[in-house]
This record gives C-alpha cells, sequence and structure tokens, in this order.
C-alpha cells in the first residue's frame, strides 16, 4: 500500500533528534524510532478540533456510540499534565481543543501535525467543529466552509514571519467539503447545512464588525455596509481560526475541513441571545454532519 504519511515543509526537523511537541506534553524522545509514538497514535485517520473541551469531551462521548469504539468510562484527557489544550482519543479519532482565535489554535495545530508526521498516521483528515456567527442565514444553520477570507476581506491567511509579512492563500479541501455534504447530511436534520466562504477574523469585536465592544470607532451604517460586503463575496459565517486552519493545512498538504453552527444572525444583532441550552443543542449539530462523514471515511 502506498505511504501516505503527512510530509512536514520544514527542512530543520530532518535533522532534529528529538521535537518536544510542548504545549501537548508529548516528547519525541527520537525522531528516528517513533514506534512508541505509532503505537499511541499511528492509527489516527481524523483529527477533530473545536474552541472548547467541553465540547471536545462531548464530542468524544458521541463518537464512542456512532464509532462502536471499545472505550469506556470517563473520556482520559491526554494531554491534562500540559494544562493547555484537552485531547481525547476515540478510536481513529483524536478530538483536540485549541481555544479562541488563531494563535491559540495554531500553537496546537503546528504540534499535532508533527504527531502525525512522527506517528506515520496514514492519510489523515483534519476537521474543525466550532460556533460562529451567521451571515443571512438562521440561528443553528451549519457551514462547511470554502474560502476563507482573513479581516481584511482577502481569500488569504497573512502572518508576520522574521519581520516581513507572509501571505498564503487559505482554501479548504474540495473533496472533504464535497463529502461532508454528501455523507454528513440527513434530510430529517431539522437544520440547514450549507457549504459557503467564511471569514475568519482577529477579533470578536471590532474585527467583526460588532458595535458593542469595550471600542467602537464607526456607525451602525458603516458596520452593515461591511457585513453586506462580506455578504456579496458569499461569505455566510464569521469566526476565528479559518483562514489560520485553511492556510497552514493548504500549505502542508493535509486535508482539513471547517464545520461551525451559527448562534446568531449578525444582519439582525451583535449579541448573541440564545440561551445556554440553545446554545449546547446548537454546538451537537456540526457533531452529528462529522460523525456521519467520519464514519463513512472510516468505510472506505
Ligand atoms: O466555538 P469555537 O470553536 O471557539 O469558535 C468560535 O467561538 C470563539 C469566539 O466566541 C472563536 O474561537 C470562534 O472561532
Ligand atoms: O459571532 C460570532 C459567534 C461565534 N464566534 C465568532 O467568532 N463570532
Amino acid at each position: 500500500m502506498s505511504d501516505k504519511t503527512v510530509e512536514l515543509m520544514n527542512p530543520h526537523l530532518e535533522t532534529a533528534r528529538s521535537d518536544y511537541l510542548y504545549h501537548l506534553d508529548i516528547n519525541v524522545a527520537n525522531t528516528r524510532d517513533t514506534s512508541e509514538l505509532q503505537n499511541r497514535f499511528g492509527d489516527v485517520r481524523v483529527i477533530c478540533m473545536g474552541g472548547t473541551g467541553s465540547r471536545m469531551r462531548q464530542l468524544a462521548l458521541y463518537l464512542r456510540d456512532i464509532l462502536v469504539v471499545s472505550e469506556s468510562g470517563d473520556p482520559v484527557d491526554l494531554c491534562e499534565r500540559g494544562n493547555r489544550y484537552a485531547m481525547y482519543k476515540v478510536g481513529p479519532v483524536l478530538c483536540v481543543s485549541h481555544g479562541v482565535g488563531s494563535s491559540s489554535f495554531s500553537v496546537v495545530l503546528h504540534e499535532l501535525i508533527k504527531l502525525l508526521k512522527y506517528a506515520r498516521c496514514q492519510d489523515p483528515v483534519l476537521l474543525r467543529i466550532g460556533t460562529c456567527g451567521g451571515l443571512g442565514v438562521p440561528p443553528g444553520t451549519v457551514v462547511a466552509s470554502k474560502n476563507a477570507f482573513n479581516g481584511l476581506l482577502r481569500n488569504e491567511h497573512e502572518i508576520a514571519i522574521l519581520g516581513q509579512r507572509v501571505v498564503r492563500p487559505a482554501q479548504f479541501s474540495e473533496d472533504v467539503i464535497r463529502d461532508l455534504l454528501a455523507f454528513g447530511v440527513d434530510a430529517n436534520d431539522g437544520f440547514q447545512t450549507i457549504s459557503a466562504n467564511t471569514m475568519g477574523t482577529d477579533c470578536f469585536y471590532e474585527g467583526q464588525g460588532r458595535t458593542d465592544g469595550a471600542i467602537c470607532e464607526y456607525s451602525e451604517k458603516d458596520k452593515m455596509e461591511f457585513l453586506q460586503k462580506c455578504h456579496d463575496l458569499g461569505i455566510r459565517n464569521i469566526e476565528m481560526e479559518a483562514s489560520m486552519f485553511a492556510s497552514v493545512t493548504q500549505k502542508v498538504g493535509v486535508k482539513a475541513g471547517d464545520v461551525c453552527v451559527t448562534l446568531i444572525d449578525r444582519l439582525k444583532g451583535d449579541q448573541i441571545t440564545i440561551t445556554i441550552d440553545q446554545k449546547h443543542e446548537f454546538e451537537q449539530r456540526p457533531f452529528f454532519v462529522v460523525g456521519r462523514y467520519i464514519k463513512r471515511l472510516l468505510q472506505q
């Protein structure tokens, strides 16, 4: 069978003797013999990531049932000692929290991609399961992101590297989106799942055109003109990781998708007014879509 191990875009790692994945508290003591890591994680086909540890724990419990894996009892957080991110393993799936925003997510994403490489995971798929603001779609809509736009409304991710602006493309995998819609959606879901463009910003308030942050130097009219401009670009949801997530996975060449549920229609307001119970119900919706997708993926 052809080798489908992730290739890293870093020549320095080819000569590094060891690598401590610090935020995951996973030590690759000898990069030339990763058999222990392969034993622990080599079967991983999918890594699901989301902002909170509680959601990832709930997802792990959900996936246990539909993937019919043998784990039982309270899910074990494999990264608890790291005191940063939570990681649960359910058979061939890892459920990992990433915190709020691209900065926090990129830290764990680099380490997870290295883990995939060292453990020699074959043909993995990375999925973000999150919440977002909607744009012209009803709250509770599930959006599978296509092109990720940054806060400047460019379909790219901009990062400062060695004091220079580096810009990378930010598109999610077309076949992942196709399969999420083909295998993840059920007519009886009771909610809509769509694919659309997503804006991933570096800020929840001003960066998303909210007028309820601690600072606001624009009018309601300015805000609505900006949101309409987003809508005209095919953007139907706004969150805080899409452009970085798409650009890193696209650069490394690993398949990725971003599946978020909308909590609000930003064309109608800024404050999230749904109840905490409604939020928890909404947060489960991407589980159903991603769960069916993963089940199908593992059968192939
Ligand atoms: O619900 P999560 O996955 O955290 O995603 C969204 O929620 C956070 C903001 O409330 C940001 O991380 C945004 O991307
Ligand atoms: O409006 C929203 C809701 C969730 N997450 C965001 O980034 N924005």
